[in-house]
């Protein structure tokens, strides 16, 4: 993946964990200057201020956000707080208001993100404009569509970049408004390297009980900063109100969390050293093992070739995988684990023994 611009290098003075905070939605300008006041009041000035002016809403009817007119009090923040703003944007039109208000930093949301027509609009809007766009995840857990969407925009020379983790829509789990899927993130930023994501926990859990916890995770699996929506009387938002928090709520759930630092590749402390070194030499053995497994398995392809026999044994299959799961289970591993990874070799097994099958035998014609 090529090279973008960090949030730090992105010229707004930011640094650390970001944090960013403000209402849902902007309301009024009172609103607006309420909030503020009482971040000041409590001195939590976050690094930038978000507020929705267009909500994509699932069915017609509740707040669809100010528009246009919201954008104007925007003012108010700069000159109560003087920090950047971001506001989401979902098609060329919002682009072009957002770009005339001087909106600092814009999002795309997870229902754009499924878009790639969507996207692609958005994308050709910004062409040759120097703007930072952070992108949500898209509704459903698909890693290509959420690296998709940094790509076009990449592609119009977009490079300040980052990407913001609201979950995923899974109506079967109660426990959360959109589920995290921790591994998506992480597998975004293997992917991409260098690419920050920030969590949003008011849109993962959707009350304000559970985001200390949420927020905490993020930041124990090494996520860049932190989405909260904040509000200054949240049980009379116009939309979210279950989720949003005061700043002091706010304040609160900052000063409890442990924000924890990436250990860096350059200097990692000895201990740490000796430790990784430690798996290092582990993980060699592991591949040994995992040479000699298939080495093993290429002979049985063999065996089965000579005697015509199906590479799939499900009575042979069924009892590995009990068994190592068992054994694992007893070692303290996740049967969850345990059954992707056996899952895994077994994939593996089968088709290196069915090339050899077909490498043998070519299909006559
Ligand atoms: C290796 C074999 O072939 C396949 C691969 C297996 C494995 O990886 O352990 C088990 C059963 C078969 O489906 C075998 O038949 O023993």
């Amino acid at each position: 993946m090529e090279n973008h611009l960090q949030t730090k290098d992105w010229g707004l003075g930011l640094n650390g964990h970001l944090i960013i905070a403000g209402p849902c939605s902007a309301e009024t300008p009172e609103q607006i200057e309420k909030v503020c006041l009482d971040m000041k009041k409590e001195n939590m000035i976050p690094h930038l201020f978000r507020a929705g002016i267009w909500k994509p809403r699932t069915r017609p009817g509740s707040f669809e956000g100010i528009g246009e007119e919201g954008l104007t009090w925007m003012e108010i923040v700069r000159n109560h707080l003087n920090i950047p703003i971001t506001t989401e944007v979902g098609n060329a039109a919002h682009v072009e208001l957002a770009l005339k208000h001087k909106v600092d930093v814009l999002w795309i949301g997870a229902r754009t993100t499924v878009n790639p027509f969507a996207v692609q609009e958005i994308a050709d809007a910004l062409k040759g404009v120097d703007i930072p766009v952070m992108v949500k995840n898209p509704m459903n857990p698909d890693l290509q569509l959420w690296l998709g969407a940094l790509e076009r925009l990449q592609t119009v020379g977009i490079n300040k970049l980052a990407a913001i983790h609201r979950g995923f829509s899974d109506s079967y789990d109660k426990r959360f408004r959109n589920k995290p899927n921790w591994s998506m993130p992480i597998h975004l930023k293997r992917e991409w390297k260098g690419m920050e994501v920030i969590n949003d926990p008011s849109h993962i859990v959707g009350n304000r009980a559970g985001i200390l916890e949420t927020a905490q995770r993020a930041i124990n699996f090494g996520l860049d900063g932190l989405m909260i929506e904040t509000h200054h009387d949240p049980d009379n938002a116009w939309s979210d109100a279950k989720q949003q928090v005061t700043p002091a709520a706010l304040k609160q759930i900052l000063s409890k969390i442990d924000f924890r630092e990436t250990a860096g590749s350059e200097n990692p402390g000895e201990r740490l050293n000796d430790l990784r070194t430690a798996v290092d030499h582990l993980d060699d053995q592991l591949l040994d093992l995992l040479q000699e497994r298939f080495s093993m398995i290429d002979q049985i392809g063999a065996y089965k070739r000579e005697n015509h026999l199906t590479v799939f044994q499900s009575d042979r299959w069924k009892y590995v995988m009990e068994s190592r799961t068992q054994k694992g289970v007893k070692k303290n591993l996740s049967e969850k684990f345990m059954k992707e990874l056996l899952y895994c070799i077994h994939e593996e097994s089968v088709k290196r023994q069915e090339k050899q099958l077909r490498e043998a035998d070519p299909v006559k014609r």
